[in-house]
Protein backbone atom coordinates (compact mmCIF):
# COMPACT_ATOMS: atom_id res chain seq x y z
CA UNK A 1 0.00 0.00 0.00
CA UNK A 2 1.30 3.44 -1.01
CA UNK A 3 0.49 7.04 -0.16
CA UNK A 4 1.89 10.41 -1.82
CA UNK A 5 5.50 11.49 -0.49
CA UNK A 6 6.70 14.76 0.66
CA UNK A 7 10.17 13.87 0.50
CA UNK A 8 10.90 12.55 3.74
CA UNK A 9 10.30 8.92 2.80
CA UNK A 10 7.20 9.46 4.94
CA UNK A 11 3.82 8.59 3.78
CA UNK A 12 1.40 12.04 3.74
CA UNK A 13 -1.87 11.08 5.78
CA UNK A 14 -5.20 11.45 3.52
CA UNK A 15 -8.95 9.93 4.16
CA UNK A 16 -8.34 8.27 0.96
CA UNK A 17 -4.91 6.41 2.41
CA UNK A 18 -6.69 5.61 5.71
CA UNK A 19 -10.00 4.20 3.63
CA UNK A 20 -7.55 1.95 1.54
CA UNK A 21 -5.70 0.73 4.48
CA UNK A 22 -9.14 -0.31 6.57
CA UNK A 23 -10.27 -2.15 3.24
CA UNK A 24 -6.77 -3.86 2.68
CA UNK A 25 -7.15 -4.59 6.44
CA UNK A 26 -10.52 -5.94 6.41
CA UNK A 27 -9.80 -8.26 2.80
CA UNK A 28 -6.49 -9.46 4.62
CA UNK A 29 -8.51 -11.11 7.91
CA UNK A 30 -11.74 -12.07 5.35
CA UNK A 31 -13.55 -9.43 7.64
CA UNK A 32 -15.88 -7.93 4.81
CA UNK A 33 -18.87 -9.57 5.63
CA UNK A 34 -18.73 -8.21 9.28
CA UNK A 35 -18.13 -4.77 7.45
CA UNK A 36 -21.62 -4.09 7.02
CA UNK A 37 -23.08 -0.51 7.59
CA UNK A 38 -24.84 -1.33 10.50
CA UNK A 39 -22.52 -3.30 11.78
CA UNK A 40 -19.81 -0.24 11.03
CA UNK A 41 -22.39 2.16 13.08
CA UNK A 42 -22.59 0.60 15.91
CA UNK A 43 -18.86 -0.47 16.03
CA UNK A 44 -18.67 3.45 15.38
CA UNK A 45 -20.61 4.34 18.04
CA UNK A 46 -19.20 1.99 20.79
CA UNK A 47 -15.91 4.12 19.99
CA UNK A 48 -17.51 6.90 21.17
CA UNK A 49 -18.50 5.50 24.01
CA UNK A 50 -14.84 4.44 25.17
CA UNK A 51 -13.43 8.17 23.79
CA UNK A 52 -16.35 9.66 26.22
CA UNK A 53 -15.03 7.44 28.86
CA UNK A 54 -11.17 8.98 28.68
CA UNK A 55 -13.36 12.59 29.58
CA UNK A 56 -16.04 11.38 32.01
CA UNK A 57 -16.10 13.11 35.47
CA UNK A 58 -12.82 14.59 34.91
CA UNK A 59 -15.07 18.12 34.45
CA UNK A 60 -13.55 20.39 32.01
CA UNK A 61 -10.03 19.88 30.71
CA UNK A 62 -8.28 23.01 29.45
CA UNK A 63 -6.65 23.09 25.82
CA UNK A 64 -3.65 21.17 25.36
CA UNK A 65 -4.49 18.79 27.95
CA UNK A 66 -0.91 20.17 29.78
CA UNK A 67 -2.05 18.38 33.27
CA UNK A 68 -2.55 14.50 31.19
CA UNK A 69 0.23 12.02 31.38
CA UNK A 70 1.71 10.73 27.93
CA UNK A 71 0.05 7.31 28.32
CA UNK A 72 -3.19 9.29 28.74
CA UNK A 73 -2.39 11.07 25.37
CA UNK A 74 -1.66 7.94 23.77
CA UNK A 75 -4.67 6.51 24.76
CA UNK A 76 -6.74 9.51 23.88
CA UNK A 77 -5.00 9.39 20.21
CA UNK A 78 -6.38 5.38 19.88
CA UNK A 79 -9.75 6.15 20.75
CA UNK A 80 -9.97 9.34 18.34
CA UNK A 81 -8.41 7.01 15.70
CA UNK A 82 -10.90 4.02 16.35
CA UNK A 83 -13.67 6.43 16.05
CA UNK A 84 -12.21 8.37 12.80
CA UNK A 85 -11.16 4.68 10.84
CA UNK A 86 -14.21 3.25 11.06
CA UNK A 87 -16.07 6.38 10.44
CA UNK A 88 -14.01 6.39 7.52
CA UNK A 89 -15.19 2.57 6.63
CA UNK A 90 -18.72 3.71 6.93
CA UNK A 91 -18.40 6.44 4.63
CA UNK A 92 -16.81 4.02 2.60
CA UNK A 93 -19.49 0.87 2.73
CA UNK A 94 -22.05 2.96 2.11
CA UNK A 95 -20.40 4.55 -1.01
CA UNK A 96 -19.89 8.40 0.25
CA UNK A 97 -17.00 10.02 -1.16
CA UNK A 98 -16.18 11.76 2.67
CA UNK A 99 -13.40 13.87 1.30
CA UNK A 100 -16.23 15.39 -0.94
CA UNK A 101 -18.82 15.07 1.57
CA UNK A 102 -17.14 16.96 4.27
CA UNK A 103 -15.63 19.69 2.48
CA UNK A 104 -19.10 20.34 0.73
CA UNK A 105 -20.97 20.38 4.11
CA UNK A 106 -18.36 22.98 5.27
CA UNK A 107 -19.30 25.09 2.52
CA UNK A 108 -22.81 24.54 3.52
CA UNK A 109 -21.93 25.48 7.34
CA UNK A 110 -20.44 28.64 5.89
CA UNK A 111 -23.71 29.41 4.12
CA UNK A 112 -25.62 28.98 7.24
CA UNK A 113 -23.23 30.46 9.55
CA UNK A 114 -22.21 33.94 7.91
CA UNK A 115 -19.16 34.87 9.52
CA UNK A 116 -19.85 38.41 10.41
CA UNK A 117 -23.52 38.14 12.38
CA UNK A 118 -22.04 35.01 14.28
CA UNK A 119 -18.91 36.38 15.11
CA UNK A 120 -18.05 35.62 18.63
CA UNK A 121 -21.01 34.58 19.52
CA UNK A 122 -22.75 30.76 19.58
CA UNK A 123 -26.39 31.71 19.78
CA UNK A 124 -26.22 31.59 16.08
CA UNK A 125 -30.17 30.64 15.25
CA UNK A 126 -28.89 27.11 13.59
CA UNK A 127 -31.21 24.31 14.93
N1 LIG B 1 -14.17 -6.27 13.07
C1 LIG B 1 -13.24 -5.32 13.26
C2 LIG B 1 -12.57 -5.20 14.48
C3 LIG B 1 -11.62 -4.21 14.63
N2 LIG B 1 -11.36 -3.37 13.61
C4 LIG B 1 -10.36 -2.31 13.75
C5 LIG B 1 -10.94 -0.92 13.63
C6 LIG B 1 -10.61 -0.21 14.92
O1 LIG B 1 -9.57 0.76 14.68
C7 LIG B 1 -10.07 -1.29 15.85
C8 LIG B 1 -11.04 -1.66 16.93
O2 LIG B 1 -10.52 -2.76 17.60
P1 LIG B 1 -11.17 -3.30 18.97
O3 LIG B 1 -12.58 -3.69 18.71
O4 LIG B 1 -10.24 -4.32 19.51
O5 LIG B 1 -11.26 -2.01 19.88
P2 LIG B 1 -10.12 -1.32 20.77
O6 LIG B 1 -8.85 -1.26 19.98
O7 LIG B 1 -10.72 -0.02 21.23
O8 LIG B 1 -9.89 -2.33 21.96
P3 LIG B 1 -10.66 -2.35 23.36
O9 LIG B 1 -12.13 -2.24 23.05
O10 LIG B 1 -10.25 -3.68 23.93
O11 LIG B 1 -10.15 -1.18 24.13
O12 LIG B 1 -9.75 -2.41 15.02
C9 LIG B 1 -12.00 -3.54 12.41
O13 LIG B 1 -11.74 -2.79 11.47
N3 LIG B 1 -12.95 -4.50 12.27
Amino acid sequence: MTGAKHGTGEESVTLDLLKRKMDEFAKERDWEKFHSPRNLLLALVGEVGELSEIFQWKGEVPKGLPDWKEEEKTHLGEELSDVLLYLIRLSDICGIDLEKAALRKIELNALKYPANPCKGSSDNGGD
